[in-house]
């Protein structure tokens, strides 16, 4: 008897099973990309950026997703096998202040450096910028942002208001234009969807043809206490400012207080932005009074400074 029909019979279901998982941990999304050394310099600088970012785990995976896509359709490429083409466009869901645009700005650069965008440069624009007045100036106008963002990133900032008066209202023809845009020039550039996660539901839901243009559909969540107030002390770290336990621990309680205010239009990292930039101007008024301060104080941001004079200065 061979050693073949020694082997015993297995049942059918455990050739349905994957192989074991390999047994090391999950990386973080482009840590390989950042320990090798032959990194090219513009792609790690992109991608340090990108994972500098305070939370977004799930974004940083989507992304390092499309970076594994190319990279080793690169690979078939050099391999000879039949290189994919793959649409990039995006639909970004999020509240206000949530990362959108930021993430936007470094898709832009990801994807030069990567060598699928001629430039990746942002060109943002919002309703106001597209639609016109009168039948074909918004067609023209629309197209003059696409010839803009060709290499690179047309990013639209609540699309949905493109939508916002119907069959009838100019906005239709802007959708239009973007969506034959999307045909005529499918690799020349990525046009990124961008607004609050509810109306952006809608809109896509209206329009049934949109979706499948769009396959990468991500959502930022808001940041939790946490995550803002590290986002804080990035901010006032790179400006060369710190906050005192008490100054941190003021801006907490403005935090709590702020997402809970009752017109529910918490704006996230932009709170913070907005908070610490005022704090800055009012530490220098403070140290302007004296007549020398020592570096630690002119680095050192106090609870009072980040007083705020009026409730619609931060909210
Ligand atoms: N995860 C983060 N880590 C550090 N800073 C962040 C983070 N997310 C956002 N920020 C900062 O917060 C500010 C607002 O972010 P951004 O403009 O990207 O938000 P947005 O979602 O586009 O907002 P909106 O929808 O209101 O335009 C920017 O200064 C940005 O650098």
């Amino acid at each position: 008897m061979n050693s073949e029909m020694r082997t015993p019979h297995r049942p059918r279901i455990q050739v349905l099973f994957d192989p074991a998982p390999p047994s090391r941990a999950p990386r973080a999304p482009f840590a390989d990309v950042l320990a090798d050394p032959a990194t090219p310099p513009g792609l790690r600088a992109a991608v340090e950026e990108l994972c500098r970012l305070i939370g977004l785990d799930r974004i940083k995976e989507a992304l390092y997703g499309v970076y594994a896509y190319f990279t080793v359709g690169q690979r078939r490429q050099e391999a000879g096998l039949k290189a994919q083409r793959q649409t990039l466009h995006m639909v970004f869901r999020g509240n206000p202040g949530t990362g959108k645009t930021t993430v936007a700005r470094l898709v832009g650069r990801l994807l030069h450096e990567m060598g699928v965008l001629a430039k990746g440069h942002l060109v943002e624009a919002e309703r106001a910028d597209l639609v016109g007045e009168y039948i074909g100036h918004t067609a023209q106008r629309t197209r003059e942002h696409i010839k803009k963002a060709l290499g690179g990133v047309l990013f639209i900032d609540e699309a949905y208001s493109l939508a916002r008066g119907g069959e009838k209202d100019f906005g239709k023809e802007a959708i239009d234009t973007l969506v034959k845009a999307m045909e005529d020039h499918r690799d020349a550039f990525v046009l990124i969807l961008a607004g609050y996660p509810r109306e952006m539901d809608a809109f896509l839901r209206v329009n049934p043809g949109l979706p499948s243009r769009f396959p990468i559909q991500l959502t930022f969540p808001d940041y939790t206490v946490a995550e803002l107030l590290a986002i804080a002390d990035q901010m006032a770290g790179d400006r060369d400012y710190v906050l005192t336990p008490a100054a941190r621990h003021k801006l907490k309680r403005m935090i709590v207080k702020a997402m809970d205010h009752p017109t529910g239009s918490f704006s996230n990292a932009r709170f913070v932005r907005n908070v610490l930039e005022r704090a800055f101007r009012r530490q220098a008024l403070r140290l302007l009074q004296r007549r020398e301060a020592t570096r630690d104080e002119l680095m050192t941001l106090l609870p009072e400074d980040l007083e705020v004079a009026a409730e619609h200065d931060i909210w």
